[in-house]
C-alpha cells in the first residue's frame, strides 16, 4: 500500500470514527438566528433543517428517533436523553437515509444537542401507569420540562419547540413560564402536542362511518386530558351527522383513548408508537410551515386568545415564523357549548399549578 493510500485509508477511518463518538457539536457556521436559516434553505443554500429530540432513548423517543431519521427534510438529528443516547444513536445511524445523527447524554451535553436545532421535540419524563391521571405526573415531569426549557432559552431561542411530555396543559404553561423569564417568549415558537388526540378521533371516527381514516379530518380542541380533550364532531369532514349515542360513544373514546392504552399496556407504560407516529406527523408540518409551504393547518395546545383561559388547544395555520394565524373555533352545537365550559374549569386549573411551579 502506498503512503498516500495509507493516508485515505486513515482519512475514511477518522471519518467514521467521528460519527460513532461524535464530538460535541458547535455548529460554528450557523446563523445564530433558526428561523434565518430556515429561509436560506428554502432558497435552497443549505440541504435540510437540525432537529433535536429530548428523550430519546424511551418509549416515544426511540420511534419517533427513527421516523425523524427517514425524514428527508431533516439533515441533523441529535438525540438527546440521560440514560441509552449511545445505544439508541448507534443503532439508528446504521439507517441509510440523509439525516446524520448525534447521540448525546446528560445535563453536560445538553449544549450540544440543543445549539443551532430549528426544531426541538420533548417526550422526555415519565409515563402513567393504570390508575393514575396525567397530573398524577406533574412531580416528576414539570421539573424535567422546567429544565429542558431552560436549556432551549440558553442554546436555541429560536426553535420551534413542541413539548409532548405529560401533563401537556401544564407543561406548555411551564416551557412560556421559562422562555419569559429568560425574555426568548416567542408565543409563536411554543406548541403543545395534542396530535394524537386528532389521530385518534380520525380513526375511531373513520370506524363508525366505514371509511378510511385517512379521508377524515376531527378538529380536537382544549386541552390534552380527560374532559379537556374535546372533539368538534359537528365540524368533522367530510360532513357526517351522528346518533347522540354515536357522539356519547365517540367522545368518551376520544377522551379516554390514553387511558385504554395505559389499561391494555398494564403497567408498562402508555402510547408510544401511535404518539410517535402522531408526533413524527406534527414535527413534520412544522418543518414543511419553516420551509414555506402554505396551508399547514393542525391543531396544537398554545398560548391562545380564542377563549378567556390564556393556553387552549385549537386549529392554527403554520408558516415559517412558527404559529401564523389561531383559526376561530367555529360554530358550536349546545353539547360542545357545555362540554367547553367544563373544559375551561379544569384547564384553567392545571395552567396556573404549572405557571406557580416556575413563579414560586
Ligand atoms: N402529548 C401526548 O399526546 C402524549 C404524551 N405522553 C407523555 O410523554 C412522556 C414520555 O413518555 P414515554 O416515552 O412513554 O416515557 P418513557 O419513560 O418510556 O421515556 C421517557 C424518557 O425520558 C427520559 N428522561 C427523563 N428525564 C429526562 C431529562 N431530564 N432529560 C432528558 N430525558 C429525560 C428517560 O430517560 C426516558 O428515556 C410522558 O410524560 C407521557 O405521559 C405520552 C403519550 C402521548
Ligand atoms: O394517556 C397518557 O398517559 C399518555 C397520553 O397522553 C395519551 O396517550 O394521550
Amino acid at each position: 500500500m502506498s503512503v498516500h493510500q495509507t493516508s485515505d485509508v486513515n482519512a475514511r477511518i477518522a471519518r467514521i470514527a467521528s460519527h460513532l463518538n461524535p464530538p460535541i457539536p458547535k455548529l460554528e457556521g450557523d446563523a445564530p438566528g433558526c428561523l434565518t436559516r430556515a429561509n436560506c434553505r428554502s432558497k435552497g443554500a443549505a440541504p435540510g433543517f437540525k432537529v433535536a429530540i429530548l428523550g430519546a432513548a424511551g418509549g416515544i423517543g426511540q420511534p419517533l428517533s427513527m421516523l425523524m431519521k427517514i425524514n428527508p427534510l431533516i439533515s441533523v438529528l441529535h438525540l438527546y436523553d440521560v440514560v441509552n443516547t449511545p445505544g439508541v444513536t448507534a443503532d439508528i445511524s446504521h439507517m441509510d437515509t440523509g439525516a446524520v445523527v448525534r447521540g448525546f447524554l446528560g445535563a453536560s451535553q445538553l449544549e450540544g444537542a440543543l445549539t443551532g436545532m430549528d426544531l426541538v421535540i420533548i417526550p422526555a419524563g415519565v409515563a402513567r401507569k393504570p390508575g393514575m391521571t396525567r397530573d398524577d405526573l406533574f412531580n416528576i415531569n414539570a421539573g424535567i420540562v422546567k429544565s429542558l426549557s431552560e436549556g432551549v432559552a440558553r442554546f436555541c431561542p429560536k426553535a420551534l419547540v413542541n413539548i409532548i411530555s405529560n401533563p401537556v396543559n401544564s407543561t406548555v404553561p411551564i416551557a412560556a413560564e421559562v422562555f419569559k423569564k429568560a425574555g426568548t417568549y416567542d408565543p409563536k415558537r411554543l406548541l403543545g402536542v395534542t396530535k394524537l388526540d386528532v389521530v385518534r378521533a380520525n380513526t375511531f371516527v373513520a370506524e363508525v362511518l366505514g371509511v378510511d381514516p385517512r379521508d377524515v379530518d376531527v378538529p380536537v380542541v382544549g386541552g390534552h386530558a380527560g374532559i379537556t380533550i374535546l372533539p368538534l364532531l359537528s365540524q368533522v369532514k367530510p360532513p357526517s351527522a351522528f346518533t347522540p349515542k354515536e357522539v356519547e360513544y365517540l367522545t368518551d373514546r376520544i377522551q379516554n383513548g390514553g387511558t385504554e392504552v395505559v389499561e391494555a399496556k398494564a403497567g408498562a407504560g402508555s402510547a408510544t408508537l401511535s404518539m410517535a407516529f402522531a408526533a413524527a406527523k406534527f414535527a413534520e408540518s412544522c418543518l414543511r410551515a419553516l420551509r414555506g409551504d402554505a396551508g399547514i393547518i393542525e391543531c396544537a395546545y398554545i398560548d391562545s386568545q380564542v377563549t378567556e383561559i390564556p393556553y387552549f388547544a385549537s386549529k392554527v395555520r403554520l408558516g415559517r415564523g412558527g404559529i401564523e394565524e389561531v383559526l376561530p373555533l367555529g360554530p358550536l352545537n349546545d353539547y360542545e357549548r357545555e362540554s367547553l365550559e367544563k373544559a375551561k374549569k379544569e384547564l384553567a386549573s392545571s395552567i396556573e399549578k404549572g405557571v406557580a411551579f416556575v413563579k414560586k
